[in-house]
């Protein structure tokens, strides 16, 4: 993944950010899911505008040619949900991935599907892809206990597969729930192709039933979205146009809206998007990111530019995503004299920069959040990326977004 080629970032002194509309690129996470439920649906569905995230073009490539092993490369739910998919539709296949996919912990979702009647073995370490499916020939209980606190993507993996098991599905969550929200978004899906549920206290209860046909357009992806309200932040001037986004989100992830009110950006919902515009910086004490743990590179490289000391908390789960990135954010955070200090166990000061060098090398730790957190550093100093393309997991377009603002990579190879 990748290359040598060392890019900068380049913002053009004359550009203006006024009136420029970002087409924003689908959420990846709606079109994951409704990838799965569309191969759990027996009649066709009409589904439009899915992301070009390669984690989404990926699941796409092995539902249509279904080859024995399904290699997900880096993308989580692709493999969390394909694994739960593939033990309900009775398959055999090995599930593998990139070396850290493989570093990814999926134990607590073999272990729901080995209660409801799954064989899954390891192919290596216990509880780490790679994994041999061997199907589920008979559901020998509906009664699940899962733990909630180390990833939603296991309860939203059995959730999805629920409707399709002969006795249906009773999952207890045990346990802190982080990324609730992304569970509520695979129950609102779920909903809008006619499946029913119950989700009382820690149950959730799915009776066996079928998805229904249904038309469903995904959204604009509020996660990558959030790269461009921090740009806003931190530029002088300016105002951007976000297309495809809606005030009322299936995404946790448009909580960047409330966050970044606080960060100098009104945002203001009109037909076909939302326009933000500069505003005075309230500024931000505290956030807890437990159930929007993807936007805490954004804010925190945000707060850092922008003198606020903030404290994070509920970024437990952030050391096992594409890399760890709270030491990912401490390690290039500190290379424009900016900090994010643990000061008691699990919560987190930026402490902010208060001198900017010449240029800052960023290293991207094969994670795009690294890349695309960082881009807005690029108002206030020169930024080098070692492996730019790394957008490609959830944002294929975001460089050439980039140019819409007057930002270009500029190649040092
Ligand atoms: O279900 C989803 O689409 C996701 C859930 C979250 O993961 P965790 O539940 O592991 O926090 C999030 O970080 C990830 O980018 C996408
Ligand atoms: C954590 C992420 O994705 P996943 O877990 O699906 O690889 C992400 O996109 O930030």
């Amino acid at each position: 993944m990748s290359t040598d080629t060392k890019e900068h970032l380049q913002l053009n002194q004359k550009s203006d950010f006024s009136t420029v509309t970002i087409p924003l690129s689908a959420s990846k996470s709606e079109s994951n899911r409704v990838l799965i439920i569309d191969a759990l649906t027996e009649v066709s569905n009409k589904i439009s505008n899915l992301a070009e995230a390669r984690d989404t073009q990926t699941m796409i490539r092995l539902l249509q040619t279904n080859p024995p092993v399904f290699d997900v490369l880096d993308a989580g739910t692709t493999m969390r949900f394909l694994t739960a998919f593939a033990a309900a539709t009775n398959q055999n296949k090995v599930m593998t991935g990139t070396p850290r996919m493989c570093e990814r912990p999926i134990g607590i979702l073999v272990d729901a599907l080995r209660t409801v009647g799954a064989e899954i073995h390891y192919m290596g370490v216990e509880g780490y892809p790679p994994l041999a499916i061997h199907g589920l020939s008979e559901q020998t209980t509906n009664q699940v206990k899962i733990r909630g606190d180390v990833s939603s993507q296991y309860i939203s993996a059995m959730l999805m597969i629920a409707p399709t098991l002969p006795k249906g599905l009773e999952l207890e969550l045990e346990g802190k729930v982080g990324s609730r929200t992304y569970i509520e978004m695979t129950l609102e899906l779920m909903a809008q192709f006619g499946i029913k549920y119950e989700w009382k206290g820690n149950k959730i209860s799915v009776d066996s039933q079928q998805y229904q046909p249904t038309t469903f357009a995904v959204e604009s992806d509020w996660s990558g979205a959030s790269y461009w309200f921090s740009l806003l932040a931190c530029a002088d001037s300016g105002s951007l146009f976000l297309e495809g986004l809606k005030e009322n989100s299936l995404q946790g992830d448009s909580k960047i809206v409330e966050i970044m009110d606080l960060l100098g950006i009104k945002s203001t919902f009109k037909e076909g998007g939302v326009l933000l515009q500069k505003q005075e910086v309230k500024g931000l004490k505290e956030w807890d990111f437990t159930h929007c743990p993807d936007l805490a590179q954004t804010v925190a490289v945000t707060c850092a530019i922008l003198g606020q000391n903030a404290i994070f908390t509920g970024l437990e789960s952030l050391k096992i995503k594409e890399t760890d990135r709270i030491l990912a954010l401490q390690q290039e955070l500190a290379k424009f004299n900016a900090e994010l200090k643990e000061i008691e166990t699990e919560v987190y000061q930026v402490i902010p920069s208060v001198t900017m060098p010449q240029e800052v090398k960023i290293h991207t730790y094969e994670d795009h959040r690294m890349a695309m957190a960082f881009m807005p550093l690029v108002t206030k100093t020169q930024v080098v990326f070692d492996d730019p393309e790394v957008v490609n997991k959830s944002y294929p377009s975001f460089w050439k977004h980039c140019e819409l603002v007057g930002i270009t990579l500029v190649n040092q190879a």
